[in-house]
């Protein structure tokens, strides 16, 4: 299939339901296909169509585009009307859109799903939606529960970037900066793990949802985690997102947090840090949108690791713009790459000895209406499951999890590392 209008027909039947508690026990236990908040959560299984182009590759503007074709063919009943419901895809986007680095994402290229069946939870709602390329209407019933494996654990160790290696990397993106290439550059160093062939992966869903409620939990394609930040949301024409930049890990007790609070709040390295990050969002919004706001000071955001500078902003969407296409104009913002995006590009290339994949990639969902959430895939590992049929079934599956810091002028190397060690916290206490 090509990344043009497809010429399938999707049918899809949704249809609400008496109130679902977990709806992780109706996804796939080694491929769990995710998307939560605070309660609020979509699990999916199966897959109905996936946009997969010739060469593997594609970036949000050529998804948007083949799922408007996707969405014109399609035949939704859907009397629910509530954001999730309908036809609905899953996708996670690699890190690095320009088209010369996906050769470099072989690893974890462009993946986006329309699953078979979908079971969602909105407040006190629940409902369930069926999805089939058949001509027939599909039946919305609830696939069978499935129950939780054994516990596991996994075993983790350092990846392609030590802590010494990721320093010597911070000083030569600050050399990078005082050269004038750029102004900020966001710099990732990675852990690598196994977990056991058998492991039931809605264990680490559903532990990265109960430590972190307030973050987006996800999982696709193997790609899990919990992150704080908010790429765009769409819902009825609103569109928000959340900019996080400026991090300090959470004081011992009472009187060290807010002290840490109050020196992040203040700090003028940080301050710095965050601006580029608000500017790069509002620049890519303002064309296709209108009453743009943002608070004009970062407000603190507590996590259970972390605090972070936090800007919310929100506006009216002006243009025929679906919550995708405001994913290719926003991605990769100053929060994940830097500052000029194309000259940060190039000296993460540079200076990371590995390749992002999707970490710090768009992750979310769209709707038949071109509503959605879309996170930045931060706090989380991607795993490397194999569904080649002669791949050993009993082999322990590989993973890689990543952590970065916006490096600027005044960054010191061993601090940043530091900010990378608690914003590995929630992965890899979830996988122990
Ligand atoms: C790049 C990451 O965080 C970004 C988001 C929030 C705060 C950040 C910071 O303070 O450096 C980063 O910009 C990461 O968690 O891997």
């Amino acid at each position: 299939m090509n990344d043009s209008a497809p010429a399938v027909r999707l049918r899809v039947v949704t249809r609400e339901i008496d109130a679902v508690d977990d709806v992780l026990a109706f996804t796939d236990p080694h491929d769990p296909l995710v998307w939560s908040r605070r309660g609020d959560a979509l699990a999916a299984r199966g897959r109905a169509l996936t946009f997969a182009p010739a060469d593997g590759t594609g970036d949000a503007r050529d998804i948007a585009r083949w799922w408007r074709g996707v969405v014109e063919s399609a035949r939704i009943d859907d009397p629910v009307g509530l954001p999730g419901t309908g036809l609905v895809a899953f996708g996670a986007l690699p890190f690095d859109p320009r088209p010369d680095a996906r050769r470099r994402t072989a690893s974890a290229p462009v993946s986006f799903t329309v699953p078979r069946v979908v079971v969602g939870r909105r407040g006190s709602r629940s409902w369930v939606t069926a999805i089939s390329a058949e001509p027939e209407a599909p039946r919305p019933e609830l696939p069978e529960v499935v129950g939780y494996g054994p516990h596991w654990s996994a075993t983790v160790g350092p990846g392609a970037l030590t802590p010494d290696g990721y320093q010597q990397a911070v000083r030569a993106g600050i050399d990078a900066i005082a050269a004038g290439e750029v102004g900020k550059v966001v710099l990732a160093r990675d852990l690598a793990g196994t977990v056991p062939a058998d492991a039931d992966l809605r264990r680490l869903v559903r532990a990265l949802g109960s430590g972190y409620p307030d973050t987006w939990g996800f999982a696709v394609d193997g790609l899990i985690g919990a992150s704080p930040e908010t790429l765009v949301t769409v819902s009825g024409g609103t569109v928000t997102a959340r900019v996080l930049a400026g991090t300090i890990a959470r004081g011992a007790d009472a009187d060290a947090d807010t002290a840490a609070s109050l020196s992040l709040a203040t700090s003028s390295k940080d301050l710095d840090e965050h601006g580029y990050a608000v500017r790069s969002v509002l620049e890519a919004l303002r064309p296709s949108t209108s009453s743009l706001v943002a608070g004009e000071q970062p407000f603190m955001l507590k996590l259970p690791n972390v605090w972070h500078l936090a800007t919310d902003v929100e506006g009216r969407l002006d243009a025929e713009a679906s919550a995708l296409d405001l994913v290719a104009a926003l991605h990769p913002t100053a929060a994940v790459a830097g500052t000029p995006t194309a000259a940060a590009l190039d000296v993460i290339r540079r200076l990371e000895p590995f390749d992002r994949g999707r970490y710090a990639g768009p992750v979310g969902w769209i709707d038949a209406n071109g509503d959605g959430e879309w996170a930045i895939a931060l706090r989380c590992a991607q795993f490397h499951l194999d569904d080649d049929d002669d791949a050993d079934a009993a082999a322990p599956i590989p993973f890689t999890a990543y952590a970065g810091a916006g490096i600027v002028s005044a960054s010191d190397p061993e601090s940043e590392m530091l900010e990378t060690r608690v914003k590995f916290r929630p992965i890899v206490d979830a996988l122990a």
